[in-house]
């Protein structure tokens, strides 16, 4: 039987391991678990196996497979391959090259590539659509399945630089499918963020070995893989995602939310913003908890309106982070993020790249250096520096804040003399193949609040960092109903108001200190956004 490739099915993509099968089960039996419940596509990866017994194995998978009408592919093993007449082979970069595979296979076979970086995407374009079908695009992350791993975890956006290699090098033949460390908690987040930036094209499919291999009960774990593939909306937080432009009485009904519903907003972030932040959360009728104790994040999420706001000064181990992401994210709680200094050295471009990489955050936060870093548009690149005044351009701006917003699938918010805040979210939908359907970074929805600078914000500590608390405050804070864009742009709304405010009112930067917490606590009781001296336009 041979499968006309343009009607393979990627979309659920099961790779063997019989060094993982749970007692009671076989290769054979759990790979017809998944047959049953979902899966699309089959690869026997058997890299320790004497080639009698693969070649066995092989002949016995493929029986059933052709049961179900669905491909084959053999891993590594070409010799293999062609001996049962498989459907195909997959071969990783070490491997026997890519045009000496074709060549045995001949051209109705699908032939699969492991790629990981966008230079293996060129080699693949030269060499044209009669080639390679599909990559494997990974490792996406951390997994114990593949022994000895060469390429460390390149997290969505590594993804996103492979789509977007493919697009670039008109490799528009060439399937995806993602694979690495998959399980149901990211699997949406991966479908959703690995969107090549002209919005043509996601994953095709995701391919995955121990979620289904070393499940007690596949027919359960493929089940649930499935719904999650064919689903078409992620709900990250218990609010509202829908795209609305935010007004006076959408602001107000939210800050109404959040002052009966009292949110508990978890500080993990520096040490010089922690009573800051606590008395500006405070003063926003909101609950601090300054914590950063991993036994207790699961504890703390799962309280009513709980709310992380994660400020990477923190010193907490990166595993405790780690916990919290995790902890939030299924309870779907949202989380604040705000990568300080995120690309000013090394450790922390590090340990910032491994947290986005690690959950879904609802607002990511930044001032223009780290928002411009995050959308790798550093300043050399940016030709709207304006050299006298190394103002930053308002457009250059936007633009690094919708980047931001439509790789993470967030609320980004770039803070300055300017205040931009694009909605990424696309309202929580998303699409195996074909992306955004060609929605771009530069067509996501922009607000700005613009009310001129306020230079005494930046003698102060923990300015910036208690933007994040008020965030993190308007967003615990909502109901259900409450819309995730309309808390953020209030936030960042209220923040600016409160600051010109406070500036006309202080004798200096401690007294400031004092009345920005004053201005806060007046303005949100007040609750009358069409009074706030801060205004909003549409970019
Ligand atoms: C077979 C394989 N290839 C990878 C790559 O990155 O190319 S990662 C991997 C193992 C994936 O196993 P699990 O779904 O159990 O994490
Ligand atoms: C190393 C591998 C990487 N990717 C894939 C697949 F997902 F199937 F493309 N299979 C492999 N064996
Ligand atoms: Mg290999």
């Amino acid at each position: 039987m041979v499968f006309a490739k343009k009607d393979v099915d990627y979309s659920l993509y099961l790779v063997t391991d019989s060094t993982m099968l749970p007692p009671g089960t076989t290769l054979c039996s759990q790979v017809e678990a998944g047959l049953k419940n979902g899966v699309t596509l089959v690869q026997i990866r058997e890299k320790d196996t004497e080639t009698k017994k693969f070649i066995e194995e092989a002949l016995e998978v493929q029986k059933v497979c052709k049961k179900y009408n669905v491909p084959l592919i053999i891993n590594d093993r070409i010799d293999v391959a062609m001996a049962i007449d498989a459907d195909g082979v997959h071969v990783g970069q070490d491997d026997m090259p890519i045009p000496m595979v074709r060549k045995l296979l001949g051209p109705s076979k699908i032939l699969g590539w492991s790629v990981g970086k966008p230079s293996e995407v060129e080699t693949l374009a030269k060499w044209g659509p009669d080639m390679v079908d599909y990559v494997g695009v990974g490792t996406l992350f951390s997994t114990l399945t593949k022994k000895n791993p060469k390429k460390s975890p390149m997290g969505p956006q590594g993804a996103i630089a492979v789509l977007d290699a493919l697009e670039d090098f008109k490799a528009s033949w060439c399937r995806t499918v993602g694979i690495g460390g998959l399980h149901p908690d990211n699997i949406q987040r991966v479908i959703c963020q690995c969107v090549a930036s002209n919005g043509k094209r996601s994953l095709d499919g995701i391919s995955l070995v121990s979620d289904i291999m070393a499940a007690p009960d596949a027919c359960a774990a493929t089940k649930r893989l499935r719904k999650l593939l064919d689903g078409i909306k992620y709900q990250f937080v218990d609010c509202k995602l829908n795209e609305t432009f935010p007004t006076a009485a959408s602001i107000q009904s939210v800050i109404c939310q959040v002052s009966s519903n009292r949110p508990l907003v978890q500080h993990m972030t520096n040490k010089v913003h922690q009573n800051f932040g606590a008395n500006v959360t405070l003063a926003l009728g909101s609950s601090p908890i300054m914590s950063e104790i991993e036994s207790e994040v699961s504890e703390l999420a799962r309280i009513p309106n709980s709310s992380l706001l994660l400020n990477t000064g923190s010193v907490a181990p990166i595993g405790t982070l780690k916990a919290a992401i995790s902890a939030y994210n299924e309870v779907k709680r949202p989380i604040t993020f705000d990568p300080v200094g995120y690309s000013a050295t090394e450790t922390r471009l590090c340990l910032n790249n491994t947290l986005l990489t690690c959950g879904q955050f609802a607002c990511i936060k930044g001032n223009c250096s780290e928002i411009l870093s995050l959308a790798k548009l550093n300043k050399d690149k940016m030709k709207g520096v304006d050299a006298s005044s190394g103002k930053m351009d308002v457009n250059m701006l936007v633009r690094a804040t919708q980047i931001v917003a439509f790789q993470y699938r967030t609320i980004a918010v770039c803070t300055g003399e300017v205040d931009c805040i694009v909605d990424g979210t696309f309202g929580g939908k998303y699409k195996l193949s074909s992306g955004t359907a060609g929605v771009t970074a530069e067509d996501l929805p922009c607000v700005i609040i613009e009310d001129g600078s306020i230079p005494i914000m930046g003698d102060i500590t923990a300015s910036g960092c208690s933007l994040g608390s008020t965030i993190a405050s308007f967003i615990g804070g909502l109901d259900p109903t409450g819309n995730l864009f309309d808390a953020v742009v209030g936030a960042v709304l209220l923040y600016k108001s409160a600051g010109k405010l406070a500036s006309t009112r202080c004798q200096g930067s401690g007294s400031f200190h004092v009345q920005l917490i004053d201005a806060l606590y007046q303005l949100f009781h007040e609750n009358k956004p069409e009074k706030w001296s801060a205004s909003l336009r549409k970019f």
